[in-house]
């Protein structure tokens, strides 16, 4: 009996241990595959083709020089009114374009990534939803969003899609105008008291206040009266968003997130308690709306979402494709990471435009109390959409300082981009900041503020009708386009009908990439009230 049992142990013993070599062998094979045998076929493929970049360390890619040469730069500070940005913001990559032409390529760690500056092919990319988000930023993003409609592909990004483009309606961002304005002008009283202290006239830091009011105003429209906790688990996401930006360049390292370091474990905790809270917030609105027998689930994004879908669960090829709570919470915490840095670094970058081209500033102020009457009159939707230059002016913030200088899709087969074979497993780059700056597609005043370019629309703007796409373009184009633009102009509204401002002769010229495209050392300007 004793000896069966040994036998029996022995068996489970080795069937334990074939079964771990061949979990270990099935890992270490797709590593070499990923490491090597990938990285090793895309380098001669494009080689052949004559796409060449500087050489690289294994694993490591460029990214030690890359950030060597961007962090020297962005020591330095730029001639306040010089936009032409590029070589200051993304020194790496135009040093790159010097050496290697407008298309080459260079490693982000063992992720080979193909520069294309091309219009035409960019466009074929964009049109299509057959390319991925790459895996290094995609591992960046799903620690931050969880699955939501950024993180998500295919079938399953269409059902988020589905159910969130009707919170993005024109009809319903109009219900949500009175509440920008609202949170707009709480903060004009602030500075308005700011101002009388100051004796008429104050010095102001404003990308601070405008990173609040886009935050206030993204926890209004989300989460209504819940909005108090809205805000706080943003606060959370926004530690989160620096603790895993300080892990970003470690991701390339495999298993490094696995490791139980401080910062990883700061991390969890952090994703834990942003969950933990978000759950709380949307299992209340439930409770409320079955105790009170209420049909509507509310005007916000959250109420909005939760009429679009009960537990949603839609049959795919490959099985089922599910929107229940946990979707629910990723898409809030989507629509946070999206819409609140990118809005406030637009504002920022206008204010800092308009406060240092004084004209255009009394001119967009005469069109704004025209349009929407001055002082606290209220205004609506439709008197936003009249505001033609307004629109100009941040169009032109825009393309001069896009909040999102770059994109960047993973190819999942072989494809073929006009006559270029492109394989399997390398990354698309897509220089945003260099084409809205490109001489070629704007004319020789292209570093110029010239909102009149935009006199007659977007497409009569440029040459090419995707060279001004700050909102990208395509079925995964941007979700809050719409929103973004009314809360910069209910913002700008507010501001312009209260107070004259100039630039402060201790602004820094300084832009700089952290995350988005963002004014180093901030904005001031000299501020008083009309
Ligand atoms: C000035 C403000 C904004 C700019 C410049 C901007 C820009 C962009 C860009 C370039 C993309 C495409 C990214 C990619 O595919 O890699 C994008 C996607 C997205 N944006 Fe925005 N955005 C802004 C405001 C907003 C706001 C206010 C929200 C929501 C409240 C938002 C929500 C989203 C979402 C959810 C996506 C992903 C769409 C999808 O994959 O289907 N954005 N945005």
């Amino acid at each position: 009996m004793a000896y069966f049992r040994d036998q029996m142990w022995s068996i489970l013993f080795a069937s334990l241990l074939t079964v771990l070599l061949m979990w270990i062998v099935y890992i270490v094979m797709g590593m070499v595959h990923k490491l090597v045998i990938t990285p090793l076929r895309i380098k001669r493929i494009m080689n052949r083709q004559g796409v060449k970049g500087p050489s690289a360390y294994w694993v490591l890619g460029n990214i030690l020089e890359m950030v060597k040469i961007n962090r020297a730069e962005a020591e330095k500070d730029m001639k306040t009114g010089d936009y032409d940005i590029m070589s200051h913001v993304q020194p790496y990559e135009a040093q790159n374009c010097q050496a290697y032409g407008t298309m080459h390529m260079w490693w982000f760690g063992w992720q080979a990534t193909i520069r294309i500056a091309s219009l035409d092919l960019i466009k074929q990319v964009l049109a299509k939803d057959v390319f991925t988000t790459p895996q290094i930023q995609f591992q960046f993003l799903s620690e931050l969003l969880g699955k939501g409609l950024i993180t998500t592909e295919g079938e399953e990004w269409a059902l988020h899609r589905q159910i969130v483009n009707p919170a993005f309606h024109q009809e319903k961002l109009k219900a949500m105008v009175p509440i920008m304005e609202k949170c707009a002008s709480s903060m004009a009283n602030e500075w308005e008291e700011k101002v009388k202290h100051g004796g008429g006239c104050v010095e102001l830091e404003v990308s601070h206040y405008m990173a609040n009011v886009t935050a206030d105003i993204i926890a209004h429209t989300a989460f209504g009266s819940s909005y108090e906790k809205g805000r706080k688990v943003f606060e959370h996401q926004l530690s989160l968003f620096n603790l895993t930006f300080q892990r970003f360049k470690f991701l390339t390292i495999p298993g490094y997130r696995i490791l139980p370091t401080p910062l990883n474990i700061k991390i969890l905790m952090t994703q834990i308690r942003i969950s933990r809270s978000l759950k709380e917030i949307i299992q209340a609105r439930k409770y409320v709306v079955n105790m009170t027998k209420n049909a509507s689930n509310g005007n916000d994004l959250l109420g909005l979402m939760l009429t679009a879908t009960s537990q949603k669960t839609q049959d795919v090829k490959g099985g089922k494709v599910h929107f229940g709570m946990q979707q629910l919470m990723d898409n809030c915490k989507t629509f946070f990471f999206a819409g609140y840095e990118t809005t406030a670094t637009l504002l920022t970058w206008t204010m800092m435009l308009l406060a240092s081209h004084t004209t255009w500033q009394e001119c967009a102020r005469a069109e704004v109390i025209d349009v929407c009457g001055d002082g606290d009159h209220p205004f609506n939707a439709d008197m936003l959409d009249k505001l033609k230059m307004l629109t100009m002016i941040l169009n032109e913030a825009l393309r001069l300082f896009p909040p999102v200088v770059d994109q960047t899709k993973e190819v999942v087969m072989d494809v073929k981009l006009g006559d270029l074979d492109i394989p399997k497993g390398s990354t698309l780059y897509f220089p945003r900041l260099s084409i809205h700056h490109d001489p070629e597609l704007w004319g020789t005043d292209v570093h110029e503020f010239k909102p009149e370019r935009f006199v007659n629309g977007v497409a009569k703007a440029t040459k090419h009708p995707l060279a001004f796409m700050p909102f990208s373009f395509g079925p995964r184009f941007c979700v809050g386009q719409r929103f973004a633009m009314e809360e910069a102009k209910s913002i700008l509204v507010v501001i312009l009908r209260r107070f004259r401002f100039q630039l402060s002769s201790n602004y820094r010229h300084a832009p700089c990439f952290r995350g988005t495209l963002k004014p180093k050392y901030g904005v001031s300007v000299m501020l008083e009230s009309l």
